[in-house]
């Protein structure tokens, strides 16, 4: 509970504070009656409104209209950066409404107290990059599961665990504020105490991590993604965003081998992180990965100031690209434990729902379904393909999302065109676009001509048809959804088969 005295005294501290209006009537300092109004709950979805939350008027698609049902629903207050005195009748002018200049940091403030500085008490360990937060953030779970017990949980795009046990369907990469801080808390209560968790470049465009301080920060990798009107306007405002997490983290770790990484080097240096790097042996890093085949990888240590890793280690989830990701893994969780000889065993359990499954059948024929949707993590993916698979056809199930990084559709046909032998172009997330229209644009800049392009945009009947064109040696890789069983359209999600389910149905239909 927090009283609204307490409330605006917050927002006070951190410089969001502009005014309160109660009545039609603007106040600095807030009246004695209304000081002392408690709130014991919060929310920004007036559909979750009752007796004593506060509200928070946030979002592109905000409507005045959620406001005044929130105050009949009995909200106690309502932050916002507009002024709404005009839209309310007189009665609901009653419910006081504070200003603020930025709503998305006033939340993250609010819900932090209110969730009583939850993080204070996790170790807290934080994976931007461009790819491979899911699965470095599954692999750091499962080590230090491994070490410490179910004390750990996990953020990611997949799911969200705050007990060490149970996951449930996350939504986004990287929680609004007000949930990340409510299930910091729960996390707490349950007696976690580490917190693996993915943090994205809009986690920090639109401060969902505002105020958030990380005992690690780890950086994997950068390429140009993202960038739309919705999400950042340039590679350089989302590489700015990412590199917030150099900022706010005691302990930098970077990937040697990345873009960018002397940039980030410098402001880890300059900002006096401490600074630990990983990478292929063929880097300077301070940990190293040899690669070799079947997901093994030896690793070694070249630092004396660092606790030594050594030794061989192996991933069940194929892409060379895992080596790397595992090796994130394997640096955060030394930094956390001494003794580093069992971190192969929690390594190799680790699996991640929807990311680089194969699936074979008896006919032949393999499917591998997976996450890719960006030009560096499909070229990386279908390049593994071809290693493994190099004498038949590599088919391509894939689309792009809608309304979002439009850059992708000429990066989806840049790696096309560079790799696949068919490519049936489909649905993804169409938001509220046409699939067509993405599809066409994804085919314009498939500038290879042996390349066979089709279009199907019923994502089913695109799974069928490349399981009616497999032959024996053939490769089929579904791109982009995994294990989604939802589809964003129009606003809303629709329930989607999900690319495994269906390949898995369709791998038996198929089976001799
Ligand atoms: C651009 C962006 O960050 N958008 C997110 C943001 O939307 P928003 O704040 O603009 O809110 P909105 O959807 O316009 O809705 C307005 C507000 O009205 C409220 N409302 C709505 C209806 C009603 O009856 N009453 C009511 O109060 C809603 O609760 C909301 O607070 O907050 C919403 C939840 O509060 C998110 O669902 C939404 O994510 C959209 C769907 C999205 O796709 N975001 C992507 C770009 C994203 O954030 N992706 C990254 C991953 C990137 C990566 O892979 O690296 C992520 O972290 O997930
Ligand atoms: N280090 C990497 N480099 C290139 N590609 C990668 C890397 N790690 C994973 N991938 C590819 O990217 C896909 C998504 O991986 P993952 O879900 O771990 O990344 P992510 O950063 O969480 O992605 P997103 O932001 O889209 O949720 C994988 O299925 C794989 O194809």
């Amino acid at each position: 509970m927090l009283t609204l005295k307490e409330i605006t005294d917050l927002l006070k501290e951190n410089g969001l504070y502009k005014e309160i209006i109660i009545d039609g009537d603007w106040y600095y300092t807030v009246p004695e009656k209304a000081a002392r109004a408690e709130v014991t709950d919060l929310s920004y979805d007036s559909r979750k409104v009752s007796d004593g939350t506060l509200f928070f008027c946030k979002g592109l698609k905000f409507n005045p209209e959620y406001l005044a049902s929130a105050i009949k629903e009995g909200a106690t207050a309502a932050i916002s950066e507009l002024v709404y005195t005009d839209k309310l009748d007189q009665e609901a002018q009653s419910t006081p409404q504070i200003i603020v200049t930025d709503v998305q940091k006033a939340m993250a403030v609010i819900a932090r107290h209110f969730y009583g500085c939850p993080d204070e008490k996790l170790e807290l360990i934080g994976f931007t990059g461009t790819k491979g937060k899911t699965t470095s953030v599954y692999f750091t779970r499962h080590i230090l599961a491994h070490e410490f017990g179910p004390v750990v949980g996990q953020f990611s795009s997949i799911d969200e665990c705050v007990d060490g046990k149970n996951f449930i369907e996350a939504h986004l990469t990287t929680p609004e504020s007000l949930d990340l801080f409510r299930m910091m808390k729960e996390a707490v209560d349950n007696g976690m105490k580490y917190l693996a968790m993915e943090v994205s470049s809009q986690a920090y465009k639109k401060s969902r991590v505002y105020g958030l301080h990380f005992n690690i920060g780890v950086f994997l990798n950068i390429s140009p993604d993202h960038i739309s009107p919705v999400e950042h306007p340039t590679f350089d405002d989302y590489l700015w965003c990412k590199s917030q997490i150099i900022v706010n983290s005691d302990t930098v770790i970077l990937n040697r081998d990345m873009d960018y990484y002397e940039l980030l080097a410098q402001k880890a240096h300059e900002l006096g992180k401490k600074l630990i790097t990983f990478g292929s042996d063929e880097s300077d890093a301070d940990y190293r990965y040899h690669g070799k085949d079947h997901g093994y990888f030896d690793v070694s240590t070249h630092n004396d100031n660092l606790p030594e890793v050594t030794g061989e280690f192996r991933v069940m989830i194929p892409g060379h690209f895992n080596y790397s990701n595992a090796l994130a893994a394997i640096t955060v969780s030394a930094q956390l434990k001494d003794d580093t000889s069992d971190f192969a065993q929690g390594l190799k359990e680790t699996k991640v729902p929807g990311r680089m499954e194969f699936l074979k059948n008896n006919a032949g024929m393999v499917a591998c379904v997976d996450y890719a949707h960006n030009y560096l993590s499909l070229s990386e993916s279908f390049k593994f393909m071809k290693h493994e698979y190099p004498d038949g056809r590599l088919i391509v199930v894939i689309g792009a999302a809608g309304g979002k990084a439009e850059s992708r559709r000429k990066d989806v046909g840049r790696a096309l065109s560079e790799y696949a032998d068919v490519a049936i172009l489909t649905s993804e997330d169409n938001f509220f676009e046409d699939p067509h229209h993405i599809d066409e644009t994804i085919k314009e800049h498939i500038t290879n001509p042996n390349v066979k392009v089709i279009i199907n945009v019923d994502r089913v009947a695109a799974i069928k048809q490349a399981f009616e064109m497999a032959k024996p040696g053939d490769a089929m890789f579904m791109a982009a959804k995994g294990r989604e069983q939802f589809m964003h359209e129009k606003g809303r999600d629709i329930p989607y088969v999900g690319d495994y389910q269906l390949s898995q149905k369709l791998m038996k239909e198929y089976d001799k």
